[in-house]
């Protein structure tokens, strides 16, 4: 094993360079990983804590930034949150509708889903006043989607930009129960939506054009929610003002962190590596469904239930890829693995199209224009949609100097390219890692056999 081709350096302004130089002699990615926990999951588990009653025990939490801003957000309204580890997070829940009015603005940080999910809560906490706001990206991202519903409520919510954008001010209020049809495919404005619905008076619907992450739905059932979920009519119904209380949650390993091993196991010749504890919800599972149309070796191994969810080992082969068409239902199953399953087409024999991804261009970054302009500096031959992208594969990469724009999918999907690309690769802003997957860097300096 050699670390010397892959290296993080620090800079002066405490920005991090990923270079990865693979070397002449080629490598492989061998051995056993351990991915870090859910970290849709960890959101969620650290939002039904706080407003349970009773204790709340989290197991496998992800220690990144984004659940690091859940969590700082409800302890500055009153949750008293233990230490965050791996092992045993402890919440001591408020009770539903016993937020405080926090002293100072909340800072959602880089995550959407921290800032669309409370804001759920936020409003219908009555006669109380919140302001909340994010990073550089989290405030160019669009808040109408949850605004709109929320207001039909009756909900008094004021931002930038027509209502639309955070910083965001908020003025509890009681709120009305409601039938909403997303235009959507989005777990984040359906959970919005549903936390929302929890202090109302009778049924509220959410009904949505595809059926995203169902991880709310889920654990709100576990914690005592009166919810009702129809796959077909791809509909939730949940009766308001019951009570939440505190339950024990493990948190499985989470599968978009999991993608990068599968792409690169899937194109580094050599390579066999497994990868533990992956939760395999069938709403998460589209990154495993495009990888097998383009034929890849993973096999699933160990398939169990681990609390509400259920989990599995992943074993990669390494495999000789072929492009295919990714679209339709499938997109919000595996909306934020879309980047790096872009790498994978870079490397599979002929054509990939990817399509019906708009969303891609409000995440972190415009991550449809970042891997374009990223991948094809690298000399790949790929063409943006406006909702996708399209592939040509099998060309060799060459290294190149790269930017993560910030956004930590992207700084990974990068390093996966870099493997399977000819001379020095740098990626810039490479610790937008710590987002979701701090432990990024080192994993990959194990897993890689000289
Ligand atoms: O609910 C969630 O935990 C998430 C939902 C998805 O976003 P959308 O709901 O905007 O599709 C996803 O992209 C995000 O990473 C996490
Ligand atoms: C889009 C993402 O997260 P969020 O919307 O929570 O910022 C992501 O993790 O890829």
């Amino acid at each position: 094993m050699s670390l010397s081709f892959i290296t993080l350096e620090t800079k002066e302004n405490f920005s991090q360079d990923l270079i990865i130089q693979k070397p002449p002699s080629g490598i492989s990615l061998q051995g056993v990983i351990q991915i870090p926990g859910d970290k849709s999951i960890s959101h969620r588990a650290l939002i039904l804590g706080s407003i349970a009653y009773g204790e709340t025990e989290i197991q496998g939490l992800l220690l990144g930034e984004d659940p690091y801003s859940t969590a700082s957000c409800f302890q500055a309204m009153g949750a008293k949150i233990s230490e965050l580890n791996t092992i045993s997070v402890r919440i001591k829940g408020i009770g539903l509708g016993n937020l405080r009015e926090p002293v100072d603005v909340l800072n959602a940080g880089n995550s959407g889903t921290t800032l669309r999910l409370i804001l759920g809560l936020l409003a219908s906490h009555s006669d109380k006043f919140f302001t909340v706001t994010g990073d550089t990206s989290l405030r160019a991202r669009p808040m109408s989607r949850v605004i709109q519903p929320l207001q039909q409520m009756g909900a008094e919510i004021w931002g930038r930009g027509e209502n639309s954008l955070a910083p965001l001010a908020v003025r509890g209020k009681s709120l009305t129960s409601i039938c909403y049809h997303s235009p959507i495919a989005s777990a984040q404005v359906k959970s919005c939506i549903l936390l929302a619905s929890l202090m109302t008076e009778g049924k509220t619907i959410v009904t949505e054009p595809a059926l995203s992450r169902d991880h709310s739905e889920r654990m709100l059932k576990a914690f005592g929610a009166e919810l009702t979920v129809d796959p077909e009519a791809r509909s939730v119904t949940l009766n308001g003002r019951t009570r939440l209380y505190g339950q024990k949650v493990i948190v499985p390993g989470d599968i978009s962190s999991a993608a990068f091993w599968l792409v690169a196991g899937s194109i580094v010749p050599g390579s066999d590596i497994l990868i533990k504890n992956v939760g395999v919800n069938p709403t998460r599972t589209g990154v495993l469904e495009a990888l097998e149309m383009m034929e890849a070796k993973i096999t699933r191994e160990n398939e169990r239930e681990v609390g509400e969810e259920p989990v599995a080992d992943l074993r990669v082969f390494h495999s000789h890829l072929k492009g295919c068409v990714i679209a339709g239902d499938m997109i919000p199953r595996l909306i934020d693995e879309i980047p790096v399953l872009a790498v994978a087409a870079v490397f599979a024999k002929g054509k990939t199209v990817i399509k019906d991804a708009y969303e891609l261009r409000v995440k972190e970054s415009d991550r449809i224009m970042v891997m374009v302009k990223e991948l094809k500096q690298m000399g790949a031959k790929i063409t943006e949609l406006d909702d996708g992208m399209e592939i040509t594969g099998g060309i060799p990469l060459r290294g190149a100097d790269l930017d993560s724009y910030t956004d930590h999918r992207i700084t990974m999907s990068l390093a996966v390219a870099a493997l399977n690309a000819k001379g020095r690769t740098t990626i810039h802003r490479a610790e937008a890692t710590n987002i979701s997957y701090p432990d990024f860097v080192s994993t990959l300096q194990q897993v890689v056999i000289q």
